[in-house]
């Protein structure tokens, strides 16, 4: 970026040698003291001018281009990499047209100033204050009348920004709102459609798309007087430098030639002027874009260190852990160890915590209080790598890239061969269905794998973590899919994912767990009961009763069948 100003102001210096030409060769014709050769010759500088000022601005504008597209991308980059290291919660609480927004066109707008305005400021700038010295050399009457529009311009240039920062931050606010709002009702749409609502009743959107208008139509009603004025005024020096001029010549005080190269340099002074003013509007985008950009990369992020420990085994052991998201109290003193290469159930009431500690063990989320082992270490001393690399969580819905179905189960390990991935596919119970495909392990899945059932999602993204191999598996069962024909094949799947390993498993149809090594039963963000099967239908009421309720259920859902 530096060069390209350094190249800015030698195309600067390149671009006054034809002005200085023009009025040297006025002044030699009307003192009548040129040669054909003199006049080329001034002509000639006047061209090596006008070439230097061409190849030295475009190299600058070539150097910033690529300056500014470096800088954009490491930004992305930045902020790709920060949302990875910042907790779940900041995530979910912020809507994803948002992210969106802020990392496609937000981080986009800063290339236009970036890569021209810095460049072209520099030259706008000081080209008429170069020019303003020499016309003051020329005549300081002339040159003081000439600029005597630019205050007048200036005033409505400072009118313009009264609350500039304000109003042009209403209509940033409301455009990415719109954005967001865009991208939730195409997420949506589905749900829009089954309501049979349309665009036009959907009110957040109808509010989002309104606001955008009204701000607009606002900023542009409040600025546009003043801008009309100031680009009115201040190319009117003529106006004065002419009658001035004249007077000034016809009393003997100026020579024709001073007369001419000054209503020369009056009329090229103010053009740069203008065009240099136009990029306030750049600024003021550029300070509330960077704040925003900032917004994000300064989120707390997770502290964990930089170096893998040791951890000794793969036991996970909750001590005394309470959590909550926001101001409620989700899990209150919770404590429980995993059973090691044993299978630990997590059981409760909807709402109960289940799905909460499973986030927590992936370190979605930091405990408050208390704390969460793996092996002999808390987790907050191990690196978020490490976590990653020991634990495979299949949630509910399992998110599926708008990829190959190759490419989805790679995932897992971006490592692996296409056999290891064929594999992985065939102990998923994938393999058949995907053989049906018309293009097999390279059908495209579209958009979070809407081109499949949600069957089919789950036994790929079962797929996944089989080819990661982690030694803890977090399993948050599926409510859905319970056709006898898919769970069957959803259970063989899960029974080879699990094979050797620690599955925690947050179950909500009890009968696939009455084998567990450990039942944690959940009330309320408390343990109620911890034991097997057999002890806690003798133990624990809560578990007798989802028991009661689930066998109820089945029983009912056979004889309906
Ligand atoms: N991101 C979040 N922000 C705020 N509150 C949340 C969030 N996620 C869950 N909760 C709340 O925390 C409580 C526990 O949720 P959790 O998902 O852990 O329950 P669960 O036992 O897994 O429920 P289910 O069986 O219905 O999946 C619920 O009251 C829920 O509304």
């Amino acid at each position: 970026m530096i060069a390209s100003v350094l190249l800015a102001i030698a195309g600067v210096g390149f671009g006054i040698i034809p002005y200085l030409a023009v009025s040297k060769l006025i002044t030699r014709i009307f003192e009548k003291n040129y040669t054909w050769s003199n006049i080329l010759y001034i002509a000639l500088i006047a061209l090596i001018g006008y070439f230097g000022k061409v190849v030295f601005s475009t190299l600058s504008t070539i150097l910033s281009h690529r300056s500014a597209f470096i800088i954009l991308k490491s930004i992305r980059q930045e902020i790709t990499e920060k949302l990875s290291k910042v907790p779940m919660g900041y995530i979910e609480d912020t809507s994803s047209g948002k992210f969106k927004t802020v990392i496609v066109d937000t981080v986009e707008k800063i290339e236009l100033p970036l890569a021209h305005m810095i460049p072209e400021l520099t030259s706008n700038l000081l080209i008429p204050i170069c020019l303003t010295i020499y016309f003051f050399m020329l005549d300081w009457r002339l040159a003081l009348i000439a600029l005597a529009t630019i205050p007048i311009g200036l005033i409505c240039y400072m009118g313009m920004m009264i609350d500039y920062e304000t109003r042009y931050g209403r209509v940033l606010k409301a455009g990415k709102n719109m954005d967001a709002t865009i991208v939730e009702y195409i997420n949506g749409i589905e749900v829009i459609k089954m309501f049979n609502q349309s665009a036009r009743s959907y009110k957040k959107y109808i509010d989002s798309v309104e606001e955008n208008s009204k701000s607009k139509i606002e900023w542009f009603k409040k600025t546009n007087g003043f801008y009309i004025i100031a680009i009115s005024i201040m190319p009117t020096s003529l106006v004065g430098v002419l009658p001035l001029g004249t007077y000034l010549y016809m009393n003997g005080s100026i020579s024709i030639p001073v007369l001419i190269t000054c209503i020369i340099l009056s009329m090229s002074l103010i053009k740069p002027l203008i065009q240099a003013l136009e990029y306030t509007d750049s600024l003021a985008m550029v300070d509330s874009t960077v704040k925003e950009i900032a917004d994000i990369l300064q989120v707390e992020e997770m502290k964990r260190p930089q170096y893998r420990k040791d951890t000794k085994n793969n036991t996970i052991t909750f001590d005394n852990v309470s959590f909550a998201y926001d101001e409620v109290q989700v899990l209150k003193n919770i404590s429980f160890s995993t059973i090691p290469s044993g299978i630990t159930a997590i059981v409760g009431p909807s709402g109960s915590g289940k799905s909460t500690i499973a986030k927590l063990i992936a370190s979605f989320w930091e405990a408050n209080q208390g704390s969460i082992k793996l092996g002999d270490v808390d987790v907050k001393e191990l690196p978020l790598a490490q976590i990653m690399d020991t634990t495979s969580y299949v949630s509910q819905d399992n998110f599926l890239f708008n990829l190959s179905i190759r490419e989805n189960i790679r995932l897992g390990n971006k490592k692996a061969t296409d056999k290891e991935v064929e594999i992985a596919a065939k102990k998923a119970s994938a393999h058949e269905f995907i053989m049906t495909l018309p293009k097999g392990y390279d059908t495209n899945v579209g958009d979070a794998g809407g081109k499949l059932s949600g069957g089919e999602r789950q036994r790929i993204a079962i797929a996944r973590a089989i080819l990661k191999d982690a030694p803890i598996v977090l399993l948050d069962e599926a409510t859905a899919f319970t056709d006898p024909e898919n769970e069957n094949r959803i259970q063989n799947s899960i029974n080879q994912l699990i094979k050797d390993k620690t599955l925690i498993v947050i179950a909500h149809r009890l009968s696939t767990i009455i084998n567990a090594d450990q039942i944690i039963v959940m009330n309320n963000g408390q343990v109620e009961g911890i034991g097997d099967h057999i002890s806690l239908l003798k133990s624990c009421k809560l578990y007798k009763d989802l028991w009661e309720a689930h066998i109820s259920y089945k029983d009912s859902i056979e004889e309906a069948s």
